[in-house]
C-alpha cells in the first residue's frame, strides 16, 4: 500500500520567537503553531506583550528573534507583512476619506480578496448608509466596524486580531465572531488577544496564555 500523503505544514508555525526591549525580555521563546480552520486565543494581562507578539508575527516589528514559517516556507518579517491581516487597535483610517474611499485605498495598498464587494463588505460590517461619511465623523464602534470591512475584504488567509472586540456592542462582537467562523471554515487561521477568554469565537480554538514578565520597582 502506499504510504499515506504527509500531513499538510501548519498555516503558521513559530519557533523560539521572543522580543526584548532594551534587554529585558517581554515574551518567549515561544513555539506554537495553528493550523488552518483553527484559532488561536493569545490571552494575558494589561502589558503582557500580546499586542507586540502580534505586531511582531505581522511583520511591524523589527528587532524578533526566532523563525516564523507559513505554509512551512520560512517567511522573515518583510514578507510576512504582505500575507497577514493586522487589525490593532488603531483601525488606520484616513480621517478626512470616506467609508468607501478609505476601503478603496486601503484594497489599493494590501490587496482584496476575490469575489467581494467593497460596498457588500460595508454592509455586512453593518455601515450600510455610512459610504460616503468620513472616518472623522464615525464613532469609535463605526470606526472598528470600518476596520472588520476592510478585513472580510482582505486576501490574507491568516488574520492577527488584537482585541477585535473593543468598542463594539453585542451585535459587533457577534459579527466579529460569525467573521471567524467563516474565516475558518474557507481554510483561514486566525490569532485572537484578549484579556480573557469571555468573548472567545466558537471556532477549534487553542490556548497560548502570556505571563508579564516583570512589574517596575
Ligand atoms: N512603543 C513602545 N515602547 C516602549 N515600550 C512599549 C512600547 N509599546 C509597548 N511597550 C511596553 O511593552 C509591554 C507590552 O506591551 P503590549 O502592548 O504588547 O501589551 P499587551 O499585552 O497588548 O497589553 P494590553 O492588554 O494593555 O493592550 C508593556 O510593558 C508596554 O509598556
Amino acid at each position: 500500500m502506499p504510504d499515506a500523503p504527509p500531513a499538510p505544514a501548519p498555516l503558521i508555525d513559530v519557533r523560539g520567537l521572543g522580543f526584548a526591549r532594551d534587554d529585558v525580555p517581554l515574551f518567549g521563546p515561544l513555539d506554537f503553531s495553528v493550523e488552518a480552520g483553527e484559532a488561536l486565543l493569545v490571552q494575558g494581562g494589561n502589558g503582557a506583550g500580546k499586542t507586540t507578539l502580534l505586531r511582531a508575527l505581522a511583520g511591524l516589528l523589527d528587532g524578533a528573534t526566532g523563525e516564523v514559517r507559513l505554509h512551512g516556507v520560512a517567511a522573515a518579517a518583510a514578507a510576512r507583512a504582505g500575507q497577514v491581516a493586522y487589525l490593532g487597535h488603531l483601525p488606520g483610517l484616513k480621517a478626512d476619506l470616506g467609508a468607501v474611499e478609505n476601503l478603496e485605498y486601503l484594497c489599493g495598498l494590501l490587496g482584496r480578496r476575490a469575489g467581494v464587494d467593497i460596498v457588500q463588505a460595508l454592509g455586512i460590517a453593518g455601515l450600510a448608509g455610512y459610504e460616503d461619511t468620513p472616518a472623522r465623523n464615525l464613532s469609535a464602534g463605526q470606526r472598528r466596524r470600518l476596520a472588520l470591512a476592510r478585513l472580510w475584504l482582505s486576501p490574507a488567509e491568516l488574520w492577527l486580531l488584537d482585541e477585535p472586540y473593543a468598542n463594539l456592542d453585542l451585535p459587533g462582537i457577534e459579527l466579529v465572531n460569525r467573521m471567524v467562523r467563516a474565516h475558518l471554515d474557507a481554510g483561514g487561521a486566525a490569532l485572537v488577544t484578549t484579556h480573557g477568554a469571555y468573548a472567545a469565537p466558537p471556532v477549534r480554538t487553542r490556548l497560548l496564555v502570556l505571563e508579564r514578565r516583570e512589574d517596575p520597582a
